[in-house]
This record gives structure tokens, C-alpha cells and sequence, in this order.
């Protein structure tokens, strides 16, 4: 009997999209080797390419491919297809809990399969709102209900758990962690910091940028904004990219509305570099040669003030208020005159640019996960048998 140790509990996590794994992988990789518990990681390839991408970034090896996506998908399909997808998976697995990360369909369909299935769901970045339904939808709708059929809530700022609690959400259930997506920054920064031959070859495939010229960077896929809000924002860069002193980089996402919108106004503008999306490490790096960036995008909204990078958000709202509330980041909107005063007055006045370009860790400090595996822990992980003096378990 002295070797025997309990069977692992089985965590199953799901993912759907590139900023899930980049936000699921500190917590996968804190867990390796646990002593209590065994990880079983299920894609379900809501978005194929960024998701492979985002996996094999990390080393991670999904154990099960739902393999859901499909041409000309809508929320809704990407829903039913996770919801007949993971029952015979939670039927098989018998998780002691299912671990889903913040607000996408992905996330949204298998926390009700779990809550069916009478798992505990365990929602990781809980508490997020802008307070409007249609800002971003659907996943502003996705974060309330998940929020409903959680067990465990992983806030990863006080207002994100005051949020819950205004929802009836129980104090001893909701756990301020920090954001696991910074735990994924500061590890990526401090490797690419350790690897000088991996930045000068990131380099060397920026080598269009000059040297003296500003980087501004641009990321631009929400779905409220496909349409002519994006349109209106191709006519600020266009305006913008008439600066000789500007390099403009923009990552295409290659959702069909955005990349044929992109690639048709920008395309072959002066001085604004059209690439395919890119790596986690080679965003990072990119991100902190910034000046400044230009973004809808939530985990880009979180990570460029860890670097001092100042943020303008092409959103008219945003659940992510820590940023603005530090100086860091600011609502610009979508209008063409709005965005370009907005860049120009940072960039124009270095006064103003220093203001806003404070380092600053509003939404974590890179802990996240080790917080988050202590509470796991406490709450799934069993009984622990302690070994006695004589070799038997106590
Ligand atoms: C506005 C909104 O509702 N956004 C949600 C969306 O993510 P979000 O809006 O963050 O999704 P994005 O596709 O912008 O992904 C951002 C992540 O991708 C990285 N990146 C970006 C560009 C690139 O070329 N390469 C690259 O690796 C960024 O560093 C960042 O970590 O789903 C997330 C996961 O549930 C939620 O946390 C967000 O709340």
C-alpha cells in the first residue's frame, strides 16, 4: 500500500479561440504534474487557424478536437455544434470540473453542457461588463449567462467581482485572481528578454520599419465593428499614413468582413504594412516597440500597459474601465476625425504621449494562475493522503 496514491481528478478545459489558449495556457502549464489532478484539454476549433496557432505556441497538444468550424458559421452555430460535441466528452471524462475562459461562444455553449451534465463549471475572467448588451455581442449576453451556470468565479479585478456581486453572485464563490493573460505576457516577455537570436530575427522580419520612424499598431476584428465602422476606421489610417514619420502594422484577422475590408482600403498605402496575423511571441515583441496602439480587441486592451504602450480603443464602450481609469487607455471610437486627433494629439505632443505611457498592471500581476490552482485545489483536489512514519497513508 505504501505507493498508492489516489486516481488524478480529471479538469476538463475548452477552448475555442486564440486569446482562450492564450489565457487558458498558464493555468494548463501551472498544473502539469499536479499531484491531484490530470488536465484534459479539448479545442473546439471555433476558429481553426489562430487556435492551432495559439496551442502549438504554447507546446500544448489539445487531447480532443471537437472540430466545429464551419464556412460562413454564426454564433449560434458554433453553440449547437460545442453542445452535441461535449456531451458524450463530459459523459466519457467525468470531470470533477469543466474550466471555460471568458466570453465566446465556445465558452458560453460548453458551460451549459457542463451545467447540464451537473459538472461544476468553473469560469475563468468572470465578471467582465460594459453594461450593454449589443457592445460586444454576443459575448457581452455570453458573460452574464455563464455567469449563471458557474460554480466558481475567477474575477480578475475588484470591479469585475463587485460586478458579479450585483448579479447575486455569492462572495464566497467569486475568487479576484488577476488576469491570466498577463501571467501568459510576463512569461513571453521575460523568455523573448532571455533570447536575443529569436528578437533579432523578429526583427529582421520587421525590417521594413524604420529605425526613426513611430510604430503605431492596429488590431481591428470585433463584429459590431464589421461594416462602416471599419470603414470609417480604413479612413483615419489612410489620413494617419500620410505622416512620413509613421510605420503603421497591422495584423489582418482573417475573419472574411475584416480582411476584405482591410486589404482593399490599405492595401498598398504607404507606409502602413498589411501582415497575417501573427504569433503570440511576435505580437509581444512588436507590442513593446510601440508608440502607441489602436485596437478593439480586449486582451490587446490589457496587455499594452504592461509595457507603457498607451491604448486608444476604437470601441464606444469598453468592460475593461481599469485601463482608462489609469491614464493608460482611452475610448476614441470609430469616427475618422476622432481617431485622427486622437493619435495626433499623442503623437504630436510628447507631453501628452509621456501621460499616457506609464507602465501599469491594471488587470494583474502575473500570479493569476498560481492563485487560481490554489483555489482548484482546495475546492476539486480530494482528500490528501499523508504518507505515515510506518510507509502506510494517514
Ligand atoms: C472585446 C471582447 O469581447 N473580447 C473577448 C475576446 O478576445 P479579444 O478581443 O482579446 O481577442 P483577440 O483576437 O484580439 O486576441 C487578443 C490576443 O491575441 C494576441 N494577438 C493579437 C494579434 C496577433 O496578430 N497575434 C496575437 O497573438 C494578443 O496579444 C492578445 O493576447 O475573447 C477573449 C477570450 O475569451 C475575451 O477575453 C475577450 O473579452
Amino acid at each position: 500500500m505504501a505507493n498508492w496514491s489516489p486516481p488524478r481528478r480529471t479538469l476538463l478545459f475548452v477552448a475555442g479561440t486564440r486569446p482562450e489558449v492564450i489565457k487558458l495556457a498558464p493555468l494548463i502549464m501551472a498544473l502539469e504534474g499536479h499531484p491531484q489532478f490530470s488536465c484534459v484539454v479539448c479545442a473546439s476549433a471555433q476558429h481553426r487557424d489562430l487556435l492551432d496557432a495559439a496551442f502549438a505556441g504554447f507546446g500544448i497538444v489539445p487531447d480532443i478536437d471537437l472540430d466545429i468550424m464551419r464556412a460562413h458559421q454564426t454564433p449560434l452555430g458554433v453553440v449547437a455544434g460545442v453542445l452535441a460535441a461535449l456531451e458524450p466528452v463530459l459523459a466519457h471524462h467525468r470531470p470533477v470540473a469543466l474550466i471555460v475562459q471568458g466570453d465566446t461562444a465556445t465558452a458560453f455553449a460548453a458551460a451549459q453542457a457542463g451545467a447540464y451534465a451537473r459538472v461544476p463549471v468553473v469560469h475563468v475572467e468572470a465578471g467582465l461588463r460594459s453594461g450593454d448588451d449589443n457592445e460586444p455581442f454576443p459575448e457581452e449576453f455570453h458573460r452574464r449567462a455563464i455567469a449563471q451556470f458557474a460554480a466558481l468565479h475567477f474575477a480578475p479585478t475588484p470591479s469585475a467581482r463587485v460586478a458579479l456581486l450585483a448579479e447575486g453572485i455569492a462572495a464566497d464563490r467569486i475568487h479576484v485572481s488577476g488576469n491570466t493573460g498577463i501571467d501568459a505576457l510576463h512569461a513571453t516577455a521575460a523568455a523573448l528578454a532571455r533570447a536575443p537570436a529569436v528578437t533579432a530575427l523578429l526583427d529582421s522580419e520587421f525590417a521594413m520599419l524604420g529605425p526613426a520612424r513611430r510604430l503605431l499598431l492596429l488590431t481591428i476584428h470585433r463584429r459590431e465593428n464589421h461594416g462602416a465602422r471599419l470603414a470609417s476606421v480604413i479612413a483615419a489610417v489612410r489620413l494617419l499614413a500620410q505622416s512620413d514619420a509613421l510605420d503603421i502594422v497591422v495584423p489582418v484577422h482573417p475573419h472574411p468582413a475584416v480582411s476584405a475590408a482591410v486589404q482593399c482600403g490599405l492595401g498598398g498605402v504607404a507606409g502602413v504594412h498589411l501582415v497575417p496575423p501573427l504569433d503570440y511571441p511576435a505580437f509581444i515583441h512588436l507590442l513593446q516597440r510601440a508608440a502607441l496602439v489602436l485596437t478593439d480587441s480586449g486582451g490587446v486592451q490589457e496587455e499594452a500597459p504592461a509595457f507603457g504602450v498607451p491604448v486608444l480603443v476604437l470601441r464606444e464602450t469598453t468592460e475593461r474601465p481599469e485601463g482608462i481609469a489609469a491614464g493608460v487607455a482611452r475610448l476614441v471610437g470609430t469616427d475618422t476625425t476622432a481617431i485622427v486627433a486622437g493619435v495626433r494629439a499623442l503623437l504630436d505632443a510628447a507631453a501628452a504621449h509621456q501621460r499616457m505611457a506609464r507602465a501599469s498592471l491594471p488587470y494583474g500581476d502575473g500570479h493569476a494562475a498560481e492563485r487560481i490552482v490554489a483555489v482548484l485545489t482546495r475546492e476539486y483536489g480530494g482528500k490528501v493522503l499523508v504518507k505515515s512514519a510506518s510507509g502506510g497513508q494517514g
